[in-house]
């Protein structure tokens, strides 16, 4: 685990959603994006490094396009975020070029992230900005991100980028005051959740349902996102966006908001990017025995513990382990291609050569390709 106050770490990535960032549906909120650019700056200069996540260019792009109502069809959204990424863009450069820093626009699939040399190339453009001095602004690649792969909001996507960049904080600033435990909206007497671990599932349960109007995910992608960000380490803070000077009265150490801690030590690298991928191909299901020897022992998945297979998936892809319940246990780069994994199933490891032809590793999955969830 990283610093016990996480504020004080130096890498920070901070996503702005489309709830704060648009005034009422009328377009970008110019005013108070100047206000978080001014903050921003004032970080930077303070020596901290920042990657901005941020939401608003189909909100932007419906602005300039005349329309009233959010569109259902992807390809109208997909328009409307072509049109409004630019006024984005534009509208942080113009405030970060009144503080003398360079913006820069990252736009990420989540394809990019699936493959794994898209993914380190990622990596090392986004250092490589953050050395520069530059703030990458990133959003999702909505013009071409087809809707069953999409990421949809940027909560996950700014999980993500803290795993990419190792950041120390995720701060997502949002139109609430933090987590409560019931959706305020609703609840005049919710109760704001000031910290927590991560990994706490009472959390889902407060985040059930609930989403603002212009917003994607609701405090539920953020609750997830947290649980993500924990596994390189990196600690959430959920806050308000509107409240004056969020983000120099968090670095000062003020508490605002929720805390979300970390609880685990942080996963390596390579099982960060295992971990990361939204979408599998294929599925195993293991009977109790594989369920425990993964879990509670740390040991590989070998054949003879798999029950079903389900899925196509070549040799080497990542896919979902589950146990008798159809619960995701861990995730891992199988060794054998679908086909051959409903060959060698509840087969002792001896028994693979016999049945294929040939071996190429006695475990299907083994521990070091191998996340538990
Ligand atoms: N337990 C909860 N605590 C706080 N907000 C909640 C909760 N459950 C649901 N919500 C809703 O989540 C909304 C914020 O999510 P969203 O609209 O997606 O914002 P953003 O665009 O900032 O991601 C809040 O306006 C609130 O109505
Ligand atoms: N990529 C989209 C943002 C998706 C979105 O609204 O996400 P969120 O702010 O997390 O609710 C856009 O720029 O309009």
């Amino acid at each position: 685990m990283k610093t016990p106050e996480p504020t004080r770490g130096y890498r920070w990535v901070v996503k702005i959603g489309s709830s704060l960032l648009t005034a009422d549906g009328r377009g970008l909120d110019h005013a108070a994006l100047a206000d978080w650019a001014d903050q921003i700056a004032q970080l930077r200069n303070d020596g901290k490094q920042i990657v901005l996540v941020s939401s608003g260019a189909v909100a932007e792009g419906m602005n300039r396009l005349g329309w009233k109502s959010r569109p259902s069809a992807l390809h109208q959204l997909q328009a409307a975020a072509a049109v409004g990424q630019m006024g984005l863009i534009q509208a942080y450069q113009d405030q970060f070029s009144r503080q003398g820093l360079l913006a820069a626009q990252v736009l990420l699939t989540h394809d990019d992230l699936v493959d794994r040399r898209r993914y380190l190339n990622a990596r090392s453009t986004l250092r490589a900005l953050l050395a520069l001095g530059a703030i990458p602004i990133v959003n999702e690649n909505d013009t071409v991100a087809a809707d069953e792969i999409r990421f949809g909001d940027n909560d996950t996507l700014g999980a993500l980028v803290a795993n990419l960049v190792e950041a120390d904080l995720l701060v997502i600033l949002t139109d609430q005051r933090g987590l409560f435990d019931r959706d305020p909206r609703q609840h005049a007497d919710a109760t704001l959740i000031a910290e927590a671990q991560a990994s706490d599932p009472c959390l889902q349960g407060y985040a059930a349902s609930g989403v603002g109007s212009l917003g994607r995910g609701g405090m539920a992608t953020k609750v997830s996102a947290a649980r993500r960000a924990a596994r390189s380490g990196a600690a959430t803070i959920i806050s308000a966006g509107r409240e004056p000077d969020v983000l120099l009265r968090l670095a000062a150490g003020e508490r605002l908001g929720t805390l979300l801690r970390p609880d685990k030590e942080p996963l390596a690298a390579r099982k960060q990017w295992i971990a990361s991928q939204l979408k599998l191909h294929g599925e195993v299901w293991v009977d109790v025995g594989a369920a425990n020897a993964l879990c509670a022992a740390g040991r590989s998945l070998l054949p003879v513990g798999v029950t079903e297979v389900r899925g196509k998936f070549a040799r080497g892809e990542v896919v979902s382990v589950r146990n008798t319940e159809g619960q995701e246990i861990a995730r891992g780069l199988i060794n054998y291609d679908a086909a051959e994994t409903r060959r060698i199933m509840r087969l002792p490891s001896e028994s693979i050569e016999p049945t294929l032809g040939y071996v190429d590793e006695p475990e299907l999955i083994h521990r070091d390709n191998l996340v538990l969830i």
